[in-house]
């Protein structure tokens, strides 16, 4: 990978509640003290916290303290707030735990912070700080516990969780019993995986790194070379962008792509394709269409070539491609075919054969479907060149029912499913997900705005464009998906300040693809 694009920082690396578990291990074993780790991540929460909510705006502060070092840190936290001068309240369900948080609590009754005893003495604070459990949360809440987290939910406070909301799963996301719905947290050292499973972004409210300084070389150790996944921020995406464009360079120079779409039933999503398409910048856009859709598309992309395909009979009203014209099948005239948006089942009459191409394919919506009703490993497997397959949850389901049973974690899930099936694969979502030759990439924000019918289409024909534009001996498929997630979901971003979140439909979104590139200059 080329080296300015530095992927390698603290801030990039994503782990579980065992890996997290290990790395503090070889730093405690490495010499340095528990307690003062504690009493440096703790000193950074209080400084957030207070710029988030200045004495001067805010005095009661509630603590909720758990038994072990997430109950430690919130003890600190509480202690530094309460020397700063804010009016501070425990409360700790359990009394048994963890010896250095013992202490800290023995400290902090000392210092006369006074403590309730039930949940309800907290719900005149202003502001809740969540210190019940971290990433040792091993068990569901029950009872006491269950009951505290219910009465914070339902009150109107805001609340700042400590390394993540109590009561999520450290990786799955899933809730155990009961969370704490937080308003923010504040993840300590490395961002932990459930922090990109859509089902905990309820629960996580805005999210921050504090980053205390955990060494690279111990992450490195602790993680190897294939338990790596990684975020995809904004600059690393930009740096695997197509740019700047060569000086003296043709259309065909920057890249040709197939697109394989649309029906009679579903004419627009070849249109969004080829939007997506133009956005990305390729330097040519071919379109395999059925033959009534010909005059429509020439008239939304006038730059494209438009190859007229013989439709199937509308008997059900699809009016799908019966048959690509042999033009389209010269494979090596492109480098890179996008199919299926829009195509209908009727895909199952041309998929086979475009399977068998030898240039990087992208398969979509229709064309997923399709593959999902026959033997998609084997259909998919026997490909010699890059597949990237990008369902949303419903289509991935329809793929790999048995991956869907069997893991409940949608990271796991995709890189199973692109294990066995030798593709790429990009899982749509609030937070999506990419894996593909090893690597697994998450995308850290998006919007959902983007939650709109053809928003898919458009990212079929970014990436489409990006891959056939792009410098495959030295990307990845995967890295190349994964910064074409982040051109869509920022697109998205970018679109809804200026049309809100009910503003940004597919169209409109196309219309702003080029801005997130120059809203970095
Ligand atoms: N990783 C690091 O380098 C650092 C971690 N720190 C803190 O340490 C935390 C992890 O600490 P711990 O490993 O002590 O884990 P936790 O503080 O998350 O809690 C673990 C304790 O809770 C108990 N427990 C788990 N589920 C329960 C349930 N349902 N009902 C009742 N008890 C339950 C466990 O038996 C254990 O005693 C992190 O989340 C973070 O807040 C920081 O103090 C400093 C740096
Ligand atoms: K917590």
């Amino acid at each position: 990978m080329n080296e300015r694009r530095c992927t390698d920082t603290i801030e990039h690396f994503v782990v579980s509640a065992k890996q997290m578990a290990a790395i503090e291990q070889r730093m405690f074993k490495a010499g340095m003290p528990v307690a003062a780790l504690m009493e440096k991540v703790s000193g950074l929460i209080t400084e957030k916290i207070m710029e988030l909510y200045p004495l001067t705006v805010v005095s009661k502060i509630g603590v909720m303290v758990g038994p072990g070092h997430n109950g430690g840190d919130a003890l600190v936290v509480a202690r530094e707030l309460y020397l700063k001068g804010y009016e501070v309240k425990l409360y700790r369900p359990l009394v048994k735990g963890k010896e250095l948080t013992q202490a800290h609590y023995d400290y902090a009754i000392s210092l006369r912070i006074p403590v309730s005893q039930a949940i309800e003495g907290l719900s005149e604070c202003e502001v809740i700080i969540d210190g019940l459990f971290g990433f040792g949360m091993t068990r569901s809440l029950t009872g006491d516990l269950a009951a505290a987290v219910g009465a914070i939910n339902h009150w109107s406070i805001p609340v700042i969780s400590i390394d993540l909301p109590s009561g999520l799963d450290t990786d799955t996301g899933e809730v155990l019993g009961s969370a704490i719905e937080a308003d923010y947290t504040f993840c300590l050292g490395l961002w932990k995986r459930a922090f990109f499973q859509d089902r905990s972004l309820p629960y996580l409210g805005k999210v921050e790194l504090i980053n205390f300084g955990i060494p690279l070389a111990d992450v490195k150790a602790v993680l190897g070379e294939k338990e790596v996944i990684k975020t995809m921020s904004e600059s690393v995406a930009r740096s695997f962008l197509p740019l700047p464009r060569p000086l003296v360079t043709h259309k065909y120079k920057q890249g040709h792509l197939l697109i394989i779409a649309g029906s009679r039933q579903y004419a627009g999503g070849v249109i969004l394709t080829g939007l997506g398409a133009r956005g990305s910048g390729v330097g040519m856009v071919s379109i395999a269409a059925p033959t009534s859709l010909k005059s429509m598309l020439v008239t939304h992309l006038p730059e494209a070539i438009i190859m007229d395909c013989a439709e199937t009979e509308s008997v059900f009203g699809r009016g799908g491609i019966a048959e690509l014209p042999t033009k389209a099948m010269e494979w090596d005239n492109y480098d890179a075919i996008v199919i299926g948006p829009g195509l209908t089942l009727e895909a199952r009459l041309i998929l086979p054969l475009v399977l068998e191409a030898t240039t990087p394919l992208i398969i979509d919506a229709d064309a997923l479907n399709t593959i999902a009703q026959s033997d998609p490993m084997t259909a998919l497997k026997s490909r010699s060149e890059t597949t990237i397959l990008t369902p949303h949850p419903g289509e991935f389901k329809r793929l790999f029912p048995q991956l869907v049973t069997e893991t409940n974690d949608f990271i796991t899930r995709t890189q199973i499913a692109s294990e066995q099936t030798e593709t790429t694969i990009l899982l749509k979502g609030a937070r999506s997900i990419i894996a593909g030759e090893g690597e697994t990439w998450v995308i850290p924000e998006s919007t959902p705005a983007l939650a709109r019918g053809g928003s898919g289409d458009v990212l079929a024909g970014l990436l489409g464009g990006l891959i056939a534009q792009s410098d495959r001996e030295n990307i990845s498929a995967a890295s190349l998906t994964a910064t074409a997630a982040v051109w869509h979901a920022q697109t998205g971003i970018i679109a809804s300040k200026v049309h809100s979140d009910l503003g940004v439909d597919a169209f409109t979104l196309t219309q702003y693809l080029s801005r997130w590139i120059v809203s970095a200059s």
